[in-house]
């Protein structure tokens, strides 16, 4: 936290051109409230972290904006995973540049970064109000997504062809290096374009994010799985009902879900190390919930236990490792071990992944997603380029992409969420010897 932002690439220039939104709710009705440029918003919510080297900028519509709304273009585009609300913030986006600041040529690139390179030949989508009207009830993207092909220069020169004043990145820690690196090349060649990302992963895994939109969605979706794994695990002689969730890195979703829920007896995520074997071995802990409830709940996050897989070296084309498959190597392996100490036992797996992330927001996210996408258009109006919009401390800021992707938000597992997680699943903290 006690970075220094890097003003000089978080701005285009000076702001000339007066926003065609009007000044005062009271005077005008159905206005807002300007946001004047020296309002910030502190990193840190405890005295002994203050820093006011690294102030949050507030975010919101500006008085005074950069482009003249008539002559702006600007472009959309969602990479990466599918996450819920990808489709709310395109909505968003749009709506406000079209309703706000009238800006009429709005275009949605195709399947992510792939969509700028001539060899794809993807065909751009127009985006207007009336397109994107229905759109939030449905998950995934209009516009598609994909993995891999940020070739920065190529796509520079593609918003280039196409004339873009503004572009929108939606998508989650690779898809903003992506950005950034755009920003970059647009600066080296002078040219006016702001770049506005809008944070997107449901594994909550970037810094001076509170919450990622999707992530709460996520939640309620997997809620509805460790319920299923429950019911099924209490309906069967020594029942175990393991849950594989989504979280690479970062164990928010297994975490979050393990407390909604208080069904869930063990929680595994990447952060914390646990064994199988041994006394505090997963295996061991398994056998002694068992005699004491006959029945028991695991939820494990895909990253968890790596280092007792083998590990493939592969990674996906953003470069990303794959994972080795830790639900069902844990599901064979509780198999495999009551089959042998010869205890009968029952072990349903339920893996909902994919289901949960192309599910559509739930109205927290849709909410949260609206207000993420207006203040990505009140960003990229006012000139701010290489920077996220985020909610940090209880209000929208701009947060520098650098800042955002320099280290990745995982769970502390010396911190309180933690600690309430296993207070909740009366786990070990330590489940290794
Ligand atoms: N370090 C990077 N620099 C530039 N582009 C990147 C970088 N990492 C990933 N990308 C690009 O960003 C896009 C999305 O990245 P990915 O990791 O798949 O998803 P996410 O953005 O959700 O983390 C892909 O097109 C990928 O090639
Ligand atoms: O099967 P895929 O598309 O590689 O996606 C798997 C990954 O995508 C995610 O859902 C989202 O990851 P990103 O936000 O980095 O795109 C991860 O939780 C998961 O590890
Ligand atoms: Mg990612």
């Amino acid at each position: 936290m006690n970075q220094k932002i890097d003003f000089t690439i978080t701005k285009l220039g000076k702001n000339t051109v007066k926003s065609p939104i009007p000044y005062s709710v009271e005077k005008d009705k159905g206005g807002a409230r300007f946001v004047s440029d020296d309002e910030f918003i502190l990193p840190s919510n405890t005295l002994k972290e203050q820093n006011t080297d690294s102030l949050l900028e507030k975010a919101g519509p500006r008085e005074m904006i950069y482009f003249n709304p008539n002559h702006v273009h600007a472009g959309i585009v969602t990479c990466g995973g599918l996450c819920p609300g990808l489709n709310d913030v395109i909505r968003a986006v749009v709506r406000t540049l079209w309703y706000r600041y009238g800006v009429q040529r709005i275009t949605g690139v195709r399947m992510g970064y792939k969509g700028f390179l001539p060899e794809y030949n993807l065909p751009v989508k127009e985006l207007n109000p009336y397109i994107v009207d229905h759109i939030h009830n449905m998950g995934g993207s209009i516009l598609g997504s994909s993995r891999g092909g940020s070739d920065t220069v190529r796509i520079v020169d593609a918003m280039e062809r196409m004339n873009l004043n503004i572009l929108f990145t939606i998508g989650g820690d690779g898809t903003q290096r992506g950005a950034l690196a755009i920003t970059k090349e647009i600066k080296k060649r002078n040219l006016n374009i702001a770049v506005i990302g809008v944070p997107k992963t449901i594994d909550n895994d970037l810094s001076f994010i509170h919450k990622s939109f999707g992530f709460d969605t996520a939640v309620e979706r997997a809620v509805e799985a460790v319920n299923t794994a429950h019911t099924e695990a209490k309906s069967a002689i020594d029942g175990v009902g393991l849950v594989k969730l989504m979280g690479r890195e970062s164990g928010f979703i297994a975490a979050h879900t393990s407390l909604a829920t208080s069904e869930v007896n063990f929680c595994l995520i990447p952060e914390a190390e646990f064994s199988l074997e041994g006394e505090n071995g997963l295996l061991k802990k398994l056998e002694e919930r068992l005699d004491a409830r006959h029945h028991a709940v695991i939820v494990v996050a895909e990253g968890a236990g790596q280092n007792l897989l083998e590990a493939s070296g592969e990674t996906d084309e953003s470069g990303n490792k794959r994972l080795a498959d830790i639900g069902l190597f844990l599901k064979e392996k509780i198999t495999a071990h009551f089959k042998k100490i010869g205890r009968e036992s029952s072990l349903k797996y339920i893996d909902p992944g994919y289901m949960i992330r192309a599910s559509a927001a739930n109205p927290v996210d849709s909410l949260y997603c609206a207000r993420l996408g207006a203040n990505a258009v009140h960003a990229a109006m006012s000139g701010r380029t290489g920077m996220l919009i985020s909610q940090w401390n209880n209000a929208f800021v701009h947060v520098p992409i650098d800042m955002a992707v320099s280290k990745k938000n995982c769970v502390d597992p010396e911190g309180s969420l933690w600690r309430d997680v296993i207070e909740s699943t009366r786990q070990p903290a330590r489940m290794h010897d």
